[in-house]
C-alpha cells in the first residue's frame, strides 16, 4: 500500500457507468459473502475464483479513485467516496441531495454488511453518514472544510433492513469554520442519532485551489 495522490484521472460516462456497474455486483458479492450458507468446500471454491477476477482487475490498476466531471456541485466529482460514491462497493451507496436552502437528506437502507450489535447498525457507520452528510451541508455554504469536530449522540438503536432518513443543515460560518448539524431516523420517524459537527476550511486550501 502507498500514498494516494492528490492528481485524478476522470473518467467518461461510458466508463463510469460500467465501473459503478461493478461496484454494485461487488456489493452484492459483500452481501453475499456475511450472508452464504455454503459449506467449507464451495466457499473455498469461490475464494479462489474471486481471487483470480481480482487479479483481472488489478492488471490494469489506478494510483487512485478516479474522479468524475461534476454536476452542479464540485463535492459530486468524488465517486468513489465511502457513504455516497456509487464506485466504491464500501459505500451503500447514499444518495444525498442537497437542497436550495443548504439542506441536506438522503433515504437508504442498511444490510447486513453494517451490523453493529445484532440487527442494528454499527455506530461507527452512523457516524460515517453523519460525517458525510453534515460535511456535504457545510460545502453548500460555501466554504467546504474537513471534519474537526464530530459529535454523535445515539438515542436509540438505528434498525438494518428499513428505510432510514438522513437530513443535516449549516447553522452558522465563521470565517473558515462551519457548524452543522443533522439526523438519522427510523421508519416511525423517531430520531435514532444526533451530530454536531465543526468543518474548517484547511488554511493551505485558503491560498491554494481544491
Ligand atoms: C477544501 C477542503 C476539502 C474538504 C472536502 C470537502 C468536500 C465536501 C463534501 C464531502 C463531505 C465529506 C465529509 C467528510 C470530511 C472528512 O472526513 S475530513 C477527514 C477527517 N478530518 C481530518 O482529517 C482533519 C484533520 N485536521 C486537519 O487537517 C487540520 O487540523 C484542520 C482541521 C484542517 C485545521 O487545520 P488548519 O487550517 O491548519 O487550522 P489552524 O489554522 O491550526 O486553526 C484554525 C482554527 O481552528 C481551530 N481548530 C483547528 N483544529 C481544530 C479541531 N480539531 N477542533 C477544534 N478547533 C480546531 C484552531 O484552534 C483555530 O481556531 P482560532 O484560533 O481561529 O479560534
Amino acid at each position: 500500500m502507498s500514498a494516494i495522490p492528490m492528481e485524478r484521472p476522470v473518467l467518461g460516462d461510458d466508463e463510469a457507468a460500467a465501473l459503478t456497474g461493478l461496484a454494485a455486483r461487488v456489493r452484492e458479492l459483500a452481501e453475499a459473502t456475511v450472508l452464504t450458507g455454503a459449506g467449507a468446500a464451495e466457499a473455498a471454491a469461490v475464494a479462489d475464483e474471486i481471487a483470480a477476477l481480482t487479479a483481472r482487475l488489478t492488471a490494469e490498476r489506478r494510483g487512485a479513485p478516479p474522479f468524475v466531471t461534476p454536476g452542479e456541485r464540485r463535492m459530486d466529482r468524488q465517486i468513489a467516496n465511502p457513504v455516497s460514491g456509487p464506485l466504491n462497493p464500501f459505500a451503500p451507496p447514499i444518495g444525498l441531495d442537497v437542497t436550495s436552502d443548504g439542506v441536506v437528506r438522503g433515504e437508504f437502507t442498511l444490510g447486513a454488511v453494517y451490523e453493529g450489535p445484532p440487527s442494528y447498525v454499527h455506530g461507527g457507520v452512523s457516524a460515517m453518514v453523519l460525517d458525510q452528510a453534515l460535511g456535504m451541508a457545510a460545502a453548500a455554504t460555501g466554504t467546504p472544510g474537513m471534519t474537526a469536530t464530530l459529535e454523535t449522540r445515539y438515542r436509540r438503536p438505528t434498525p438494518l433492513g428499513v428505510p432510514l432518513k438522513v437530513e443535516a443543515k449549516a447553522s452558522r460560518v465563521e470565517g473558515r469554520k462551519v457548524y452543522a448539524s443533522g439526523t438519522i431516523s427510523a421508519p416511525d420517524g423517531r430520531v435514532t442519532v444526533e451530530a454536531t459537527a465543526m468543518f474548517i476550511m484547511p488554511q493551505r486550501f485558503v491560498t491554494s485551489e481544491y
